[in-house]
């Protein structure tokens, strides 16, 4: 873990992007702070704009409003470019090179190359050095992508749905490749993604976007804490007045209602700790509220 003077992994103020002049924006005020050494999940629903915060963070696009810096640097200049690595969606690997003309690659673009832990990514995966990229399952390129990521030895790893179309298994796999990286090289990653429990035992810092707008950014144990999951009758559902229920379901006279508390909870309540998956489902199935400001 890194000291508190540190610039964080992600600052972001005003921060605003449209893809045309004139056309809707794609993120909007979007103000928030991923501390450095944490592994965030950046989640959202479809069109929520997780890709383009991560093409911002990355450098690949350029705020139309505000700022976003990444390590306390700006994207693409050259104080992040060695530090921070960006793994597309589409992955960009060559079809014809071998996976050993690819870490080459790696090598000669990158001044901090490391090919042991490049190495060792691709070994985990039972890939062979020499096999063609271009003849690797989906899972297998997503290890040479990673590979060819984690090798540049990034302060900064942005992972933009590395685990879509991937089996459990392949998931679990590369989650834990992320995870032994990120304890071993105190890394920074923030992992957009929909497979929400693959995030529960992974990530400690949730950024929610929705609609564009930062709706959370916090703590993963602060936000279960701050949670809890309530059970009962339909008719105490008035007892929930003075709390901010973020989602409520009826299965009959029955109601459960994910709820932050903002005191003692009255009523007959059944009250259970929520799980992180839990949590992050209410406030993507809740689409009544508008997007609030960030709230770190
Ligand atoms: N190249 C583009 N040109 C125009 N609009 C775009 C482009 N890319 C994304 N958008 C729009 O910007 C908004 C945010 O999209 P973005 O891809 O960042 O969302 P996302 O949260 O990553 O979505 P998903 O979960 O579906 O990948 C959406 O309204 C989308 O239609």
């Amino acid at each position: 873990m890194t000291g508190p003077d540190e610039p964080a992994a992600l600052h972001a103020t005003e921060l605003g992007f449209r893809y045309r002049a004139r056309g809707e924006w794609a993120l909007r005020e979007c103000g928030f702070t991923v501390p450095r050494g944490r592994i965030t999940a950046l989640v959202g629903r479809n069109g929520a704009g997780k890709s383009t915060l991560l093409h911002l963070a990355g450098g690949l696009l350029r705020p139309a409003h505000g700022e976003i810096r990444v390590l306390g640097a700006a994207p693409g200049g050259g104080a992040a470019r060695s530090r921070v690595a960006l793994l597309t969606q589409d992955k960009p690997l060559y079809p014809r090179f071998t996976v050993a003309d690819t870490l080459r690659m790696g090598g000669r673009l990158n001044a901090s190359w490391d090919q042991p832990v490049a190495e060792r990514v691709v070994r985990e995966g039972g890939i062979a050095l020499s096999a063609r990229v271009g003849e690797l399952s989906p899972g297998r390129r997503t290890r040479v992508a990673l590979a060819l990521a984690l090798g540049k030895r990034p302060e900064l790893l942005l992972l933009d749905e590395p685990l879509a179309d991937l089996d459990p298994v392949v998931r679990g796999e590369i989650m834990a490749t992320l995870m032994a990286e990120a304890a071993e090289r105190e890394v920074s990653i923030v992992l957009s993604s929909h497979v929400l429990p693959d995030l529960e035992q992974t990530c400690d810092w949730v950024v929610l976007l929705r609609a564009g707008r930062v709706e959370l950014s916090e703590d993963a144990d602060a936000l279960r804490e701050g949670h809890a999951l309530l059970t009962g009758h339909v008719e105490e559902e008035p007892t929930l007045r003075e709390h901010t229920v973020v989602h409520r379901r009826t299965h009959g006279r029955q109601l459960t209602a994910l709820v932050r508390p903002r005191g003692p909870v009255g009523g007959t309540w059944h009250v259970e700790r929520p799980g992180l998956e839990e949590i992050l489902l209410g406030h993507l199935q809740d689409g009544t509220r508008g997007a609030k400001g960030a709230a770190a």
